[in-house]
């Protein structure tokens, strides 16, 4: 669109709304006008984007008339609930939640990885699960090089996957903890100061909880693997924001250590950071804030009699990459 496209934000005031906001600005998306929506309790709060005040306004089905883009992240329910509203106006909603992921007609998007399936939408693209789409911006350049058949893999996720009350309640915790105060846990199963927990979504019959599981059905999806193997455990660590993941690759064909780097130092969206000697590795002290994934501890599994087995360790700010930045890309490629 020649001057630019009518931007919604919904959810403006969570975790991932803030950073859409600055991320547009950052990337200097061409907004033409930004709508900023979240419910009711925030209606007529005030944000900035590029030096302008603008006002939150309560979600209603008539706040999308004339919005081009929706970048939704309010929560499933609520995109369910507002998704026909959205259709209706004729924009295009870019959705954060799990609501769509895997239906056959909504895209399921990292565009690093699969931009082409963009344009098959419907009028929905779904942004993947944010531990899954740090993990395949890095894995995805290695699977083009050498045919990915399995990962197994251990998450180490930040509080700020749980939204701003997430980070609110490591925050206070720590205080209280320090203080030698009780603490009451809400937005975790259990206390997370100076713990982790080994619990994030919901669990499944077979033991898995849903968040492991979007690890394997989204990939697969994003992939177009349908046949990858694909075994994750989720774990929840004291950290305010960046999630970390350790993965074990396993290829179709022999690949070094060094084609591995070589790999991951041309691939767009992730950084190599893998220099053990000078103690240099990802750290999600060091990945927030960051658009790109760190990646590195690149080794030969040793475990393996053969040539075709990787361990890798990545570090990303998921509410970037995993939600903000990733739906803004999406929008640029419209
Ligand atoms: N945090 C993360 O790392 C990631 C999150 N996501 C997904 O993004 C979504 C939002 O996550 P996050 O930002 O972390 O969550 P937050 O809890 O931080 O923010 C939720 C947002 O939704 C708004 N909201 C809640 N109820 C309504 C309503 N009835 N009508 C309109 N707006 C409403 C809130 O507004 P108000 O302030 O007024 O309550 C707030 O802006 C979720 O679906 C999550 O799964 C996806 C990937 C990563
Ligand atoms: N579940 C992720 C964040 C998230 O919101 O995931 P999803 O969008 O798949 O529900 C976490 O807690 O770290």
């Amino acid at each position: 669109m020649a001057n630019g496209f009518n931007v919604a934000v919904a959810g403006a005031t969570g975790a991932v709304g803030v950073e859409m906001i600055k991320t547009l600005e950052k990337r200097n998306f061409p907004v033409k006008n930004l709508k900023l929506l979240a419910s009711a309790r925030s209606a007529g709060k005030t944000a900035t984007f590029k030096g302008e005040t603008i006002k939150i306004e309560e979600m209603t089905e008539e706040s999308f008339k004339g919005v081009d883009i929706a970048l939704f992240s309010a929560g499933g329910d609520i995109s369910k609930q507002f998704r026909p509203a959205v259709v209706r106006a004729g924009a295009v909603m870019i959705d954060n939640s799990s609501a769509f992921r895997m239906d056959d007609d909504v895209p399921l998007v990292v565009p690093e990885v699969n931009p082409e399936d963009i344009k098959q939408h419907k009028g929905v693209i779904a942004n993947p699960n944010c531990t899954t789409a740090i993990m395949l911006v890095a894995v995805a350049p290695l699977h083009r090089a050498k045919g990915l058949r399995r990962i197994v893999a251990a998450t180490y996720q930040a509080a700020s996957g749980a939204g701003a009350k997430g980070m609110d309640e490591l925050l206070v915790q720590t205080r209280q903890l320090l203080d030698g105060q009780p603490i009451a846990p809400k937005a975790f199963a259990h206390r997370l100061a100076f713990n982790l927990i080994p619990h994030i979504d919901v669990f499944n019959e077979n033991g898995y909880t849903k968040e492991e599981l979007k690890m394997l059905n989204e990939s697969r999806k994003m992939l177009h693997l349908p046949n990858l193997l694909v075994s994750c455990t989720c774990v929840r660590i004291p950290v305010l924001r960046a999630h970390s993941e350790a993965l074990n690759l396993e290829f179709e064909n022999d690949i070094s250590v060094e084609e591995a780097r070589e790999i991951i130092r041309k691939a767009p969206g992730v950084q190599l950071v893998d220099d053990p000697a000078a103690k240099s590795y990802p750290m999600p002290a060091d990945a927030t804030e960051k658009y790109d994934v760190l990646c590195g501890r690149i080794r030969q599994d040793i475990s393996r009699n053969d040539k075709r087995g990787l361990d890798i360790f990545v570090s990303g700010d998921q509410v970037l990459k995993g939600a903000a930045l990733n739906a803004v890309q999406i929008a640029e490629l419209l």
